[in-house]
């Protein structure tokens, strides 16, 4: 019954939508709207890999640098997913170096049946959205938009509040035999004014030293450059840019290196709005 309150968020993900129960925790339910952008024939989530039959993930992003923490750590993926690459982390370093190792937009709820264990994090900058429902008796329900917790019974008599979940931490409950959740963990693993750890593998090549127009100019336009080709990792055929109030400089770099770096057949739009 609390499932159905995940209709009131259809408008996220036009693509496909599922409710899935977890096999033997049957107080753990997913309800998930896709907007296919990776890998849309096994993309569908919560994502499992046989791999690792105890993870459920469910997330909301991008995950620019999937491919380079692929190759860099020589995962073994069966999927094109980028999300994929989040169990494999996971896997080997645990959530805190997980998190903190990617680079993109996202919120995620990871499920570890094996260790009953709920793990949600957020993207440095909240990107992406994340609204936590917790009673203080344990029963916990998150969701993209808050008002797809409004309307979530519980049995306290009290109104649990709904919050926006910080972005840049992450929070783990240990997962009750009677379906409750306890809070065990809860940290920032990035904050802005630090270099962010993924930034160990990144490939933007080397920026020249030195403050003279000339060398400011180049290397604003590699850093740029690189911003727009690592967003370019979607499957759709046709994208769309959006620039606010961005120089023709910039507005030109960017069709330029969309084109360069299209993926198969797909077609670039660039939309400029000036603010
Ligand atoms: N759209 C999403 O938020 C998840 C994932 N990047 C996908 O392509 O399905």
């Amino acid at each position: 019954v609390q499932c159905t309150c995940a209709m009131k968020i259809a408008h996220r993900g036009p693509d496909a939508f599922r409710f899935e129960n977890v096999n033997g925790f049957t107080s753990c339910c997913f309800g998930f709207h896709r907007l296919a952008i990776v890998d849309p024939l096994h993309g569908m989530q919560p994502l499992r890999v046989k791999k690792f039959p105890y993870l459920w993930l469910c997330y909301n992003g991008e995950i620019y640098n999937h491919q380079t923490l692929k190759t860099q750590f020589d995962f073994d993926c069966q999927t094109k997913m980028d999300g994929e690459v989040l169990l494999h982390l996971y896997d080997r370093f645990g959530i805190k170096k997980m998190a903190s190792l990617l680079d993109g937009v996202f919120a995620f709820i990871l499920l570890d049946t094996a260790n009953r264990k709920v793990h949600l994090g957020r993207d440095t900058y909240g990107v992406r959205p994340l609204f936590k429902f917790l009673t203080d008796d344990g029963f916990l329900a998150v969701c993209s938009e808050a008002k797809g917790l409004t309307q979530i019974t519980h049995s306290m008599e009290t109104t649990a509040t709904i919050v926006p979940f910080l972005p840049g931490h992450f929070e783990v409950f240990d997962l009750k035999l009677n379906g409750k959740v306890q809070s065990i963990q809860f940290e920032q693993f990035h904050c802005c004014t630090r270099e962010p750890a993924h930034a160990l593998y990144d490939t933007v090549e080397g920026l020249s030293s030195g403050v003279d127009k000339e060398t400011v100019k180049r290397n604003i336009r590699s850093l740029f450059e690189n911003a727009v080709r690592k967003r370019l990792m979607a499957h759709r055929r046709i994208g769309c840019l959006l620039s606010g109030n961005c120089c023709p400089l910039s507005q030109e770099t960017v069709i330029l290196t969309a084109r360069n770096n299209l993926w198969a057949f797909g077609e670039i739009f660039a939309v400029h709005t000036v603010v």
